[in-house]
């Protein structure tokens, strides 16, 4: 795909950052989000579905409530995104009115999502709220979310919503012009990458971590946030939020940011969901066999191809699959609970019956329930 296509696109999910919506800690920058919200607006008025993922709640919240830094306890941080969520979607709601829009409020934890029935339901909702032509404004719910239940950035989740709702491209405003060779800040030389792959390998050494001390992800979750995207078919295209117009350039086609090329081949809906899944429980090492059955053959991964299992986990859990020099194959959900995978592991199943005391599922972990990474 290349961008002329973003002329044509019909969902779209825009991403804003911390650092850019409270101007440097500063307080809402209202003047920006009000130029935002025109570009979304007017998308919104031509029938293109906008979702926006904002973060902003906590910076909003020490700004409000005059902290120098951001907190470190947990229930701090909870405390001031309580106090600054409040003025988030007071300013996106007034903002949408002023163009005749209504928008709407959704709080996600992982959780949400993980669970298959309320990742359905999430999905109708928002898909409810877009036929009604209504903007969501989405944040995660850190008020409840907890280390084990939390996205942990707001790039994750913009990804995750984009998998869910399947829009076409997710817009990713920052406070730089987009990916540079390196962070920006600690290399002066960087230069601006217009287009990469969300498969080449050079990524992850060029994104680094957030500097700001308002956000959290930085540029290694937006790389990670641009290969989830791509697994619906999604492009990503990582801009500054101080360009002028970004929005609309950005989907008229022009050369903006980085665009993240998502060329490979999409998953099932199903797949996308596993693959969104956050929260590994446990860890099966695989020989050489069982690795190229997975990665060539396309099997389900039988027991006796697995060298160890380590972790707490239940039947129905997710567990990473990584060969023997610890590099990840694949992720999927486990039939048998970590004490039963233990006694199983390099045995054939028709020695199950004898050693658990009774036969269940062949396979360890079943193709339908399996993603290749
Ligand atoms: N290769 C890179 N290119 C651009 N920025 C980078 C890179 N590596 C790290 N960064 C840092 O990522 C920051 C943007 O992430 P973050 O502070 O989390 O912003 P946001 O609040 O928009 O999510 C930049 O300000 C920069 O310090
Ligand atoms: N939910 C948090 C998001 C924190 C976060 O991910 O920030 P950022 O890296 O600026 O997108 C908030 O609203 O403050």
């Amino acid at each position: 795909m290349s961008r002329t296509h973003f002329k044509n696109v019909k969902r779209v999910v825009v991403k804003i950052g911390s650092s850019l919506l409270t101007k440097g800690g500063q307080g809402l920058d209202k003047a920006s989000i009000a130029a935002w919200v025109q570009q979304m607006a007017e998308l919104r008025q031509q029938g293109i579905d906008i979702v926006l993922v904002s973060s902003g709640s906590v910076a909003e919240g020490m700004s409000r409530l005059g902290l120098k830094s951001r907190p470190k306890t947990l229930h701090e941080l909870q405390a001031a995104a309580a106090v600054g969520q409040m003025g988030l979607v007071r300013t996106f709601d007034d903002n949408f009115q002023a163009h005749g829009l209504h928008a709407a409020q959704v709080l996600l934890t992982h959780d949400d999502l993980s669970d298959r029935q309320r990742y359905l339901n999430a999905r109708s909702t928002l898909l409810t709220l877009l036929n009604f032509g209504v903007v969501p404004v989405i944040n995660e719910n850190d008020t409840v979310a907890t280390e084990e239940i939390r996205f942990g950035d707001n790039d994750t989740l913009a990804a995750l919503v984009a998998n869910l709702i399947e829009a076409e491209l997710l817009i990713i405003l920052t406070d730089q012009q987009g990916l540079f060779t390196g962070d920006p800040g600690l290399y002066p030389d960087a230069t601006l990458i217009p287009e990469i792959s969300v498969n080449d390998d050079r990524l992850e050494k060029m994104a680094g971590d957030s500097r700001s001390g308002l956000g959290r992800g930085g540029m290694s979750t937006k790389v990670r946030a641009a290969r989830l995207a791509s697994r619906s078919g999604a492009a990503t295209v990582i801009a500054s939020g101080g360009a002028a117009h970004v929005i609309s350039t950005v989907i008229a086609g022009h050369e903006l940011g980085t665009y993240f090329v998502p060329d490979i081949e999409p998953l099932a809906a199903r797949k996308r969901w596993l693959a969104g899944q956050l929260q590994v429980r446990g860890q099966l090492v695989l020989d050489a066999g069982a690795v190229k059955v997975l990665k060539s053959d396309g099997k389900s991964l039988l027991p006796v191809g697995i060298k160890t299992v380590s972790g707490q986990f239940e039947r129905g859990e997710l567990v990473s699959c990584v060969d023997e020099s610890g590099a990840e194959i694949a992720r999927g959900l486990i039939n048998y609970g970590i004490n039963d995978a233990r006694l199983i592991v390099g045995k054939s199943s028709s020695e199950f019956e004898k050693i658990l005391g009774y036969a269940d599922d062949a396979e360890m972990i079943h193709r339908d329930n399996m993603v290749l990474i």
